[in-house]
């Protein structure tokens, strides 16, 4: 069906684009949108879940771990999709995180986060090793964050609620690598989700830029020297792009916009829809008639080794953190041994590192943790791995931590193929009638975990959460 855009933004793009360029740009909204899904490696390889999955699926030239496939394919509704085996993602959004290129063990920011198709990709490509801050200014957005990031079972994470400016002062030069995924006005979502056409107005682009603008002066505070930060939006709009990164490199002499890989599917940016600065052509734009996917801007910005140095104390700080390790006391040290009494009999394996309750819920810290500044004040949302709930003298599992591990971690396992019809009857929070041991089980689907059931008799209840279950 074709997209019905507005006249002022056609107009625009006509200008912009030139009449040969223009029509096959217009030609691109005759076709469908563009589906795709992230592979989440931290759980099985690309070619394995394409082997498995069994759908008509094309790979994403610039993401190894992307591939494009058919809205019919849906493979939202695949039980692998509840075992966190990928995201939906439409492929020109996976550029980013190949783009910025996390390192495992690094501290990386993503800014501006929900609802976490960037910040999923982030934190398997950092192999969930080091820290990944995914910060949602939104309270309802950062619900979606953290139930994808759960899905995916990433360990690693500090999921905050704030807003840049507020971070910008806790965290000067933390960080190895920030995404600037930045608010903006959707045009190259139009194909995607018509809803952005009616939000579309001309007028409102400056105020987008404007805010681009602070958000990225305080990513700029927040990077260390000889970091990395990428600024990406879905629109095609010079005010938002090009004009904000030529007005972030005047106000910031210590920044330089870095030439990408070699990407033969992207265009360069347009120096002359800006100042006309030669650099801004290494910024990346993509295009919908001229990718298999929407349109996106991404620019890659490098802070200059020698843009000053940590500040001494912020480091001297971090030391004695770090020198001053608890162990674990008191109300802890008490649900850290009801843990491990439960590990000891439904787990293979032993999960180690630093623990803390909030409330009755007991958290695996990130590795890093104790190099953070401290987060008195902000919103914290999640802060590492939701193990399970201390209730009275027992541990009882969450559903996070099924989701955390291989299914080879649990001693009592459910398994069944993913077209046995007990994998939907359990996704829609039936309870299974099977024979087994007694006792906290892992429902899998071909190995690969989805959540907890309890074996009472000859029956397995279900303990899928309430907010996760599939409809009728
Ligand atoms: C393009 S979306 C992010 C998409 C996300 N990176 C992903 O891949 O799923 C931009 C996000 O910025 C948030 N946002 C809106 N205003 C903001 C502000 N002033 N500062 C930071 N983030 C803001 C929006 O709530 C939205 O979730």
């Amino acid at each position: 069906m074709e997209t019905k855009l507005p006249p002022a933004f056609l107009q625009r793009m006509r200008a912009l684009l030139g009449p040969a360029e223009f029509e096959a740009f217009v030609a691109s909204y005759r076709k469908p949108r563009t589906h795709g899904l992230c592979v989440n490696t931290l759980k099985i390889a690309p070619d394995e879940l394409a082997r498995r999955l069994g759908l008509s699926l094309a790979p994403v030239p610039w993401c190894p771990e992307g591939f494009s496939c058919d809205e019919a394919a849906q493979p939202g509704k695949h039980p692998y999709h509840a075992a966190g085996l990928y995201y939906l993602q439409e492929p020109s959004a996976m550029a980013a995180a190949v783009l910025l290129d996390p390192q495992p063990g690094e501290r990386v920011l993503d800014l501006c986060a929900a609802p976490g198709g960037k910040t999923t990709h982030l934190a398997q490509r950092m192999g969930d090793q080091g820290l990944l801050v995914a910060n949602e200014i939104h309270p309802a957005r950062v619900k979606a964050l953290v139930v994808n990031l759960e899905r995916f079972g990433v360990k690693n994470t500090l999921v905050l609620n704030e807003s840049p400016d507020r971070l910008e002062a806790r965290f000067a030069a933390f960080f190895d690598r920030i995404l600037v995924d930045a608010p903006c006005s959707g045009e190259g979502m139009f194909r995607k989700d018509p809803d952005t056409i009616k939000e579309w107005d001309e007028k409102q682009l400056e105020p987008h830029a404007r805010r681009q603008l602070a958000i990225l002066r305080s990513a700029a505070a927040m990077l260390r020297p000889g970091g990395r930060l990428v600024y990406s939006t879905c629109t095609f709009a010079p005010e938002e792009n090009e004009r904000v990164i030529a007005q972030f490199l005047d106000e910031h002499p210590a920044f330089d916009l870095v030439a990408p890989p070699p990407a033969p599917h992207f265009a360069p940016g347009r120096p002359e829809w800006a100042d006309g600065r030669p650099a801004l052509a290494r910024a990346m734009r993509l295009w919908p008639h001229r990718v298999r996917g929407e349109g996106h801007f991404l620019a890659l910005l490098e802070k200059r080794p020698d843009a000053g140095e940590p500040e001494p104390e912020a480091e001297a700080a971090a030391d004695s953190r770090r020198r001053m390790r608890p162990r674990p006391t008191g109300a802890v040290a008490d649900a850290v041994a009801l843990y491990r009494r439960f590990e000891g009999e439904a787990l293979t394996r032993t999960v180690d590192g630093d623990f803390a309750l909030v409330g009755a819920f007991l958290y695996r810290l990130p590795d890093d943790h104790d190099t953070l500044p401290d987060l008195g004040g902000l919103r914290i949302v999640r802060f590492g791995w939701p193990l399970g709930a201390v209730k009275k003298d027992r541990f009882e599992p969450g559903h996070v931590l099924a989701l955390g591990l291989p299914g080879d971690a649990f001693r009592r396992r459910a398994d069944f193929a993913a077209d046995d019809p007990a994998v939907r009857a359990y996704l829609r929070g039936e309870p299974l009638t099977r024979a087994g041991e007694a006792g906290w089980t892992v429902v899998t689907v071909d190995g690969f975990p989805l959540g907890w059931g309890k074996q009472v008799g000859g029956q397995l209840k279900n303990h899928y959460p309430k907010g996760w279950r599939w409809p009728d």
